[in-house]
């Protein structure tokens, strides 16, 4: 054994190696052996980190298990489920390479120890998301830390008071729902197709568009314009998700246009927010009444930092609009989707959605149907958390671990790895879920509760957000839930009122991970015009 005299130099506690390394490496120029000196330390180095008790697909040195990911890549959700499975359900690891180390936790107990108070200030967004997404999230809420984050989640959470469920959202929803009813009608009356995956996402779009910023996008009728900034959106995210994936992303971007298609979509997205933001100021200044619109670009507009006073730029005022539109529109659409989707693979249930639409929706189809009508539609409510058990509009989310760390489990998560947690697995797992755990089953939701008077009812039941984290938990729990279920069960209930809905399955019913758990062919059905089933008579009703 010799030492090498840099090395020793370089670590204090001197390396040495075998001498037939030496030989090999001495005649070479002094960088090349610097280089592979290097490897061979980066392999002890992974092969030692590697060897910890965490169990996880074995690691191939210097590429971990960039293979393995690689294979999977577009199936991304079930890998993360089937190896959870090997595991147990135990935490496990896998890296790659210019990537890091990923530990995924599918139990519940280390999810609360990750996004609860004890782990909150360990785990975050971090600087590498934060800068990858910047052109298109810019400093949102989604992407953002510590105290800047929590002023926006503040200000956005005093939108959802009661008063606004009851006088906003459900007749924004409502009144979404009959719109898209009717674009469906001339569809119903012939032997056409419709992508509902599509027209879910144009009506999600219109509705978040008229609730953040009052205007009317009018995508689900017609070929507006202005819809071209929320598909700019799409492409822009898809980009931002390129680059969280995919550790080449750069040279795309590069030499494959992807630098430029970036910098159209989001030119395209702003166009169309700075125009609004405009819009708006101008009507301030012209004294009309914009607190009246209680929009959340108004609150936006009217909030003033408490140490400062100061009040948010343009800048602050896009991003802070584009991070709830994508938060509202995406997850709510692709959500509704899979519940079609579901409920035609059991028509047991999609009856009993029936039958629940037949007792407490009203008669007169154009009468009014309130926030408490809609609060009793709890079958329907099931059948939508069901459906995000199964097919979680994000299927896999991470933080980056910001110091040195354990686990309740005894897993270390060093500073730099990614903490990965798989809703989609853990949704799946019988030890989170019983034996039954890959039935859609709404039942599982519901429970009877007695009341002071002995009168009895059937609500759907609250799980611990660490066992079901489709809507995230702790301090970063979306603080737009139940916004999305409102609206989900608000669709749903109008659109099965008034239409049978039969998949087609052709192109066939398969996701594509994106930001959230989209199907890669849409949803291509066949719909036709549902009878009154409250009419013995069978007599159609007016559409
Ligand atoms: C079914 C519908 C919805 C689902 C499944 C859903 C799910 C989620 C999830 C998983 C996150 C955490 C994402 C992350 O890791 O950063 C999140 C965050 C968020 N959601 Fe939702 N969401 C839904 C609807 C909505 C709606 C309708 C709004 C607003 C109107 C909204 C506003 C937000 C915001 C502002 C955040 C960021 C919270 C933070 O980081 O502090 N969401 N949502």
């Amino acid at each position: 054994m010799i030492t090498l005299p840099f090395v020793a130099r370089e670590l204090p506690n001197m390396i040495t190696l075998p001498s037939i390394v030496i030989d090999f490496l001495s005649p070479t120029p002094s960088w090349v052996s610097s280089f592979l000196i290097l490897l061979v330390l980066l392999v002890v180095l992974h092969t030692s980190r590697s060897a910890s008790s965490t169990p996880g697909p074995t690691p191939i040195p210097l590429i971990g298990n960039l293979i393995e990911v690689m294979r999977n890549f577009d199936d991304f959700p079930n890998w993360t489920y089937r190896t959870a499975l090997r595991y147990g359900g135990r935490t496990w690891k896998f890296s790659a390479p210019f990537v890091g180390t990923f530990v995924m936790v599918t139990d519940p107990t280390q999810l609360e120890f990750v996004l609860g108070k004890t782990g909150f200030d360990d785990f975050v967004k971090g600087e590498e998301l934060n800068w990858k997404s910047f052109p298109v999230f810019g400093a949102g809420v989604f992407t953002t830390d510590g105290s800047y984050h929590r002023k926006q989640r503040k200000t956005i959470s005093r939108v959802f008071t009661s008063h606004n469920f009851r006088d906003v959202f459900a007749p924004v929803f409502v009144s979404g729902a009959r719109r898209l009813n009717k674009v469906l009608k001339p569809i119903a009356e012939t032997d056409d197709r419709v992508d509902m995956q599509l027209l879910f996402h144009r009506l999600t779009a219109d509705t978040f568009t008229e609730i953040g910023c009052s205007r009317q996008l009018n995508s689900l009728q017609s070929a507006n314009p202005e819809k071209d900034w929320t598909d700019a959106l799409d492409v822009a995210q898809r980009l931002v998700i390129h680059r969280m994936k995919n550790p080449l992303w750069w040279f795309n971007e590069t030499f494959f246009g992807g630098a430029k298609l970036m910098k159209d979509s989001v030119k395209q997205v702003d166009d169309f927010i700075y125009s609004v933001i405009d819009e708006r100021r101008k009507e301030n200044d012209s004294g009309a009444d914009v607190v009246a619109k209680d929009d959340l670009l108004a609150r936006f507009m009217r909030y003033q930092d408490d140490e400062t006073g100061e009040k948010l730029t343009d800048r602050e005022l896009r991003d802070w609009i584009v991070n709830i539109f994508v938060a509202g529109r995406d997850t709510t659409a692709t959500v509704l989707s899979w519940t079609v989707f579901n409920l035609s693979q059991n028509p047991a249930y999609l009856t009993k959605i029936y039958q629940e639409l037949a007792i407490h929706l009203p008669r007169d189809r154009n009468a009014p149907i309130t926030h408490a009508i809609l609060s009793k539609l709890v079958y329907t409510h099931a059948c939508f958390v069901e459906t995000l058990r199964l097919r979680p509009a994000l299927a896999v989310d991470l933080k980056s671990c910001f110091r040195d760390t354990v686990l309740p489990d005894g897993t270390r998560v060093h500073k730099g790895d990614w903490l990965m947690w798989s809703p989609y697995a853990m949704g799946r797992l019988e030890s989170n879920w019983g034996a039954d755990a890959l039935e859609f089953k709404p039942e599982r939701w519901l429970v009877e509760t007695v009341d002071a008077q002995g009168i009895k009812s059937v609500t759907v039941k609250q799980e611990s957000p660490y066992k079901f984290p489709a809507f995230n938990a702790g301090a970063r729990v979306c603080p737009g839930q139940n916004v999305g279920l409102l609206q989900g069960k608000t669709t749903l209930a109008l659109l099965l009122r008034d239409y049978e809905i039969d998949v087609l399955n052709d192109p066939p019913v398969e996701y594509l991970e994106t930001i959230t758990h989209v199907m890669k062919y849409g949803l291509w059905v066949k719909l036709n015009k549902r009878k009154d089933n409250r009419r013995d008579s069978g007599v159609s009703m007016d559409m």
